[in-house]
């Protein structure tokens, strides 16, 4: 499996996501600026793997400040810059705070050298944390499925989208390991084509049988039980179980309790947002026209026609069969299962 992210002397790699399925490329990142770039750009995308690039971007930040006299003042603005890149997915800002918190807690006088390779560490920790947090969402969704069944998937949210093995695919990987999972339906999740460009090259790199559909070939697939499940990613959780992810997300859950097939969310407790109660008040990033308008640089519309381009849907909370995390599996009443999740982070035994 591919190294979606990796900290190597002091350098954030990154795998270019704009570029797959045709090269496999390489973005050297030496300042936080690139980093920040590199997420607005989605050259790195999905919830996780944006949270782990900025902690890395802040590490860069921070050694760029070494001998910067006003080092307190400065990093809260290479933090402000990181924040600024994507606004849904919550992950960035939890990880940013993470790290930011290592430096509010350091005392005045502490060598800024040695506080630096403190942040090296929590941002190698985030990532390293990530990846057994995919293994152990991926074994509890596992357990939701008895017998050999197809499912879809929409967007990527796999080993691409974190820092390793994946959130959504992960349990699609630990399912079909076990015979449980014996076909993929990807949505190809137009207008950047993470399903058809990343979900279908993932799984083809390991002989997970795939199929890609475009988009509006969902309800036909369930409407001719072609899948008996659907499994997704999420960018923001609320406390009452409302999930922001890829723009036709939504559509797809109304299409799954139309069929009366499950459809369950995999996310890490780091997607949630435990201070917003519903999911009306996640902010949705709108993204450029061109994305929609064109392909590959080819107008495929008139010329300036008027887009929308929300690049995520809000999911009810009513729609979803169950959250899948690395605690276990949080079924209806949500807002319950998530307090109680809240209650334990903060007695620190989570
Ligand atoms: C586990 S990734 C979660 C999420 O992130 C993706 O969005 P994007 O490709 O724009 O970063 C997608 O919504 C995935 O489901």
């Amino acid at each position: 499996m591919l190294q979606t992210i990796e900290w190597k002397n002091s350098t954030l790699w990154l795998l270019d996501q704009t570029l797959l399925p045709n090269r496999i490329e390489f973005i050297e990142c030496h300042s936080f600026q690139r980093v920040a770039q590199a997420i607005k750009r989605l050259e790195v995308r999905g919830a996780p793997a944006i949270g782990a690039a900025a902690a890395f971007g802040l590490v860069l930040g921070a050694k760029e400040l070494c001998n910067d006299s006003d080092f307190g003042t400065n990093i809260e603005r290479v933090a402000e810059e990181l924040r600024q890149t994507r606004p849904t997915a919550v992950n960035l800002f939890w990880a940013i705070e993470r790290m930011m918190s290592i430096i509010h807690k350091a005392n005045c006088d502490k060598d800024i050298i040695d506080l630096v390779k403190d942040l090296e560490k929590e941002a190698i920790s985030i990532a390293s944390e990530d990846c057994a947090i995919n293994h152990k969402i991926s074994q509890y969704g596992a357990q939701l499925f008895n017998e050999p069944v197809s499912v879809l998937t929409h967007c990527n949210a796999g080993a691409l989208a974190t820092a390793g093995f994946g959130t959504a695919l992960g349990v699609i990987r630990q399912a079909f390991s076990e015979g449980k999972i014996t076909r993929v339906f990807a949505d190809e999740t137009r207008p950047l084509l993470q399903g058809a460009r990343l979900t279908a090259w993932e799984l083809m790199q390991e002989n997970i049988p795939v199929t890609l559909i475009t988009d509006n070939m969902a309800g036909w697939v369930m409407k001719k039980n072609m899948v008996q499940a659907v499994i997704v990613g999420a960018d923001r959780i609320t406390l009452n179980g409302d999930v922001a992810n890829k723009i036709g997300t939504y559509s797809v859950a109304v299409l799954a309790k139309e069929h009366k097939i499950p459809f369950y969310v995999a996310a890490p407790v780091s997607t949630f947002d435990f201070t917003m109660e519903s999911g009306l008040n996640i902010p949705i990033e709108e993204r450029h026209a061109d994305e929609v308008a064109q392909f590959a640089g080819v107008l495929t519309a008139p010329k300036g026609v008027e887009v929308f381009n929300p690049a995520f849907d809000v999911t009810p909370n009513s729609l979803i069969s169950a959250i899948i995390t690395e605690y276990g599996v949080l079924e209806q009443p949500y807002h319950e299962a998530i307090i109680a999740l809240q209650q334990k982070k903060i007695k620190g035994v989570l």
